[in-house]
């Protein structure tokens, strides 16, 4: 059915504005949608495979409801068909027998069901043939593996590359030659398995443990967990886990200290940035001395790093940097300790080759120079941590750095259908610098990936939801399906929206939670001030805003009370503030006033407006990001407070997020069996689902917008990371792949993605 009552109104979805199907599909959870037959409550789809319709559960009465509703609808389509809308028009009212029809927005924004209707990969996907000779043929420690693998696994005489696809079986490879070593004389102590990450470490111990082999023996796990323990033997003093710089913050006060005295302005500088570039610097083992600066910024980061190692020096300090470039210089220096360890360790497989960097890669070169029975597998398409120093040079140029070795591609894909193999075959051909390779399924599945339209972030959460829910009905297990997406903000509306189901799910996330990043946790403030201008917390958030200190807090409250002020008032009475601190705290206030009957998204556009809080976001919000921007943030967060008609519910639903995320972010270390996934791109790296779903694939979200961005000044370098970014995401899934392709994001129209946008068949 296409017409309903909501709201003592009647509407006829096709000439619907797309805007508010969201919100009619909230309405109608709530029973708030009635049929115009039966008056009864009617449901709502908004999921990737229909066309939105209303519905009864119960069959007869929904067949009944249809039939008596078609003369009606008949009757409405030719009304419109002979009164085809404008713009301007504002009277296209939907006259239904006895009810009033909603005509009260000012421009009626027609919904194109083709919208709707998701569309399959339009390229030329080659029919499926299977592979005959090289199904699975031989076992070892009952693993099978076909020819190719096996060649890999029993290689002898040289250095070793196994270059191949997504789930062509490179860590089955891996684990199994590590067990195959063993098998033919490797001593497990003899033998050093390097992972990217330590639960891809912890994965292959059980298995090799499951099969009785002595793992505790084994030197197997991350390059920082291996290498730390190297130092702690050679000098536990020195390196002393209380000597670790662990977080970001800790770098950031110390960066600002030196800042301070280089006469860096802390207000427009993006520490965070540097952080990130010195990181890049140490990890590609460029000293500060050997900077060659290529502008002002890059300069000053350049001195910070100077300033940086040397304080740390001075206070007995180290960061995680350091234990690589630590026992770097350690076995450079110390020969003695370095034979011991040639001594001991008799080979080398190195996972994820394709991700190393070049103090990874320079201290294994020392370390195993000795013998050739290295092995490393990987594959260039999926080296996606250039930011961090990683360089596909190393695994593109193996045989340049590993004299007569021997390399063994792998062409068959295990893991996904001959559909999603085929179009991540696409996505990735037109990338320049690579090895040029193509996989070949295994299996073949009648559905193939397929792309659906979401009007935004809400309406994409809402139908990937009712598509999950729908194959769980059905007997899918929730621990099979994963949600992938570019950055941790494009994960909000979607968790906002498995919290209210009974879904088991898990999120991968270091950070916070969107509502307390800070620029909102300062929008927050300031809408709570709108109800409580004594609210203390909120005041306490605000004072950067205003540029004021800490003891301005104390003054004001002194004040309120001397006074008989609100403690916002007081603001404006204290002898610590300046004229302009003081115009910009009145204006504010009268702005807050005004806004106590506003909805919570006219109230955020009034305070953004505002001068002190743009001054704000200019001066401190740190808009030099190139992956979060403050102002991104505060666009996510208008279209969420669409949904909300008070200001008070918004923050309620804004503070019950923050503390459901900090819950779901403690469970994140528990097993994620049996639940649904949420988590970056970059985090899938390694992991399989039988259902993946990559939101927001439109320009400037994948790929992201700094990619564009470097892309306009002539380098192709960041797309093309992207690219293999989304050809990870996409390898990911098993038996089916959805890709989103958002209408609207961050509130503003959006465009396929370029990554993507000639498979779309516009028709
Ligand atoms: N010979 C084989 N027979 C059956 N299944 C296999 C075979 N080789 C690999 N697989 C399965 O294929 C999937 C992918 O294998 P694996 O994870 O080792 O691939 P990969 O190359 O490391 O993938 P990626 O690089 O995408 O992470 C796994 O589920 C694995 O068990």
């Amino acid at each position: 059915m296409k017409i309903a009552n909501y709201q003592n109104q009647s509407i006829y979805l096709p000439e619907f504005p797309r805007s508010r199907y969201e919100e009619i599909y909230q309405a109608s959870i709530r029973g708030e949608v009635k049929c115009v037959n039966c008056h009864q409550n009617l449901n709502f789809t908004l999921t990737i495979y229909d066309i939105p319709h209303f519905y009864h559960i119960n069959k007869e009465q929904n067949l009944a409801c249809m039939n008596h509703n078609v003369e009606l609808e008949q009757e409405m389509v030719a009304r419109f068909e002979n009164n085809p809308s404008t713009t301007e028009n504002t009277d296209r009212i939907i006259k239904l027998p006895t009810k009033r029809s909603i005509s009260n927005t000012a421009t009626i924004e027609k919904t194109d069901e083709n919208q709707f209707i998701n569309r399959l990969p339009f390229y030329n996907i080659p029919p499926y043939k299977i592979n005959e000779q090289k199904t699975d043929q031989f076992v070892i420690n009952q693993i099978s593996l076909d020819s190719q693998q096996w060649n890999a696994v029993t290689h002898i005489g040289s250095p070793l590359l196994v270059l191949a696809g997504a789930g062509s079986g490179k860590t089955r490879v891996i684990t199994t030659r590590a067990m195959h070593l063993m098998n033919s004389g490797i001593l497990p102590h003899e033998m050093m398995l390097v992972t990217f990450t330590s639960k891809a470490s912890a994965e292959m111990k059980e298995r090799m443990k499951g099969l009785g082999y002595p793992i505790q023996q084994m030197e197997i796990g991350t390059f920082h967990s291996i290498f730390y323990k190297m130092l702690l033997r050679f000098d536990r003093a020195k390196w002393d886990s209380s000597r670790l710089i662990k977080s970001d913050f800790q770098k950031e006060i110390m960066l600002k200290q030196i800042g301070r005295r280089l006469e860096i302005d802390e207000k427009s500088f993006a520490y965070d940035q540097a952080i990130q570039q010195i990181g890049l610097w140490k990890n590609s083992c460029v000293y500060p001395h050997e900077i060659r600066s290529k502008d002002a910024w890059e300069e000053q980061v350049a001195s910070l790093y100077e300033g940086y190692e040397s304080l740390k020096k001075q206070n007995g300090q180290f960061d995680f940097d350091d234990m690589l470039l630590g026992c770097f210089e350690m076995l450079n220096e110390n020969n003695e300790l370095l034979l011991h360890y040639q001594n001991r360790f008799k080979c080398l497989l190195v996972d994820e080759f394709q991700d190393i960097n070049k103090i990874q890669f320079n201290i294994l070169k020392i370390l195993f120079q000795h013998t050739e029975n290295i092995t490393a597998v990987g594959d260039d398409d999926q080296s996606i941590y250039a930011f961090r120093g990683s360089d596909p040079r190393f695994i593109l140029d193996f045989k340049e750095h590993f004299q007569g070795s021997t390399i063994y591609h792998l062409s068959e894909n295990y893991r996904s259908t001959h559909g999603i193999v085929s179009l991540a075959n696409e996505v990735i051909k037109p990338n320049k610098n690579r090895f040029v390779k193509s996989m070949h399924a295994q299996y073949d599945y009648d559905q193939v990936p397929s792309f659906f339209f979401p009007y935004d972030e809400e309406e994409e959460a809402t139908m990937i939801i009712n598509d999950m829910k729908e194959k769980i009905n059905n007997g899918a297990n929730p621990g099979q399906f994963a949600i992938l997406y570019r950055t941790n903000t494009a994960s909000r509306a979607v968790f906002e929206r498995l919290i209210g189901t009974s879904l088991p799910f898990t999120i991968d996330q270091d950070g916070d939670s969107f509502y307390d990043r800070p620029i909102i946790r300062k929008m927050i403030s300031f809408l709570l001030l709108i109800g409580d201008e004594d609210h203390q917390a909120a005041l306490k958030e605000i004072l950067p805003v205003f540029f004021l200190k800490q003891q301005a807090f104390q003054d004001a409250k002194m004040n309120s009370v001397l006074q008989n002020l609100s403690f916002l008032e007081a603001f404006t009475t204290i002898k610590s503030a300046a004229p302009f601190q003081i115009k910009k705290i009145e204006n504010l206030i009268k702005i807050l006033r005004y806004l106590k009957h506003a909805s919570p998204l006219e109230a955020i556009e009034r305070i953004e407006e505002s001068p002190a809080f743009m001054d704000y976001i200019k001066k401190r919000g740190n808009e030099s990001n190139k992956i979060e921007r403050p102002s991104d943030d505060l666009r996510d967060l208008k279209v969420v407070s669409k949904n909300f008609k008070s200001i008070r519910e918004f923050i309620e639903h804004a503070f019950h997020i923050s503390a459901k995320f900090k819950e779901y972010k403690q469970k994140k270390n528990q097993s994620s069996q049996g639940n649904i996934s949420l988590l970056t791109a970059h985090r899938s790296k390694g992991l399989e689902y039988d259902y993946v779903y990559i939101l927001g694939v439109v320009d400037g979200g994948f790929p992201h917008d700094y990619a564009l961005e470097s892309l306009k000044n002539g380098n192709l370098d960041q797309l093309e990371e992207e690219r293999r970014l989304l050809y990870v995401a996409c390898t990911r899934a098993r038996k089916l792949l959805y890709l989103s392709i958002l209408q609207k994001r961050r509130g503003k129209k959006a465009n396929t993605s370029r990554l993507i946008r000639r498979f779309i068949n516009k028709k």
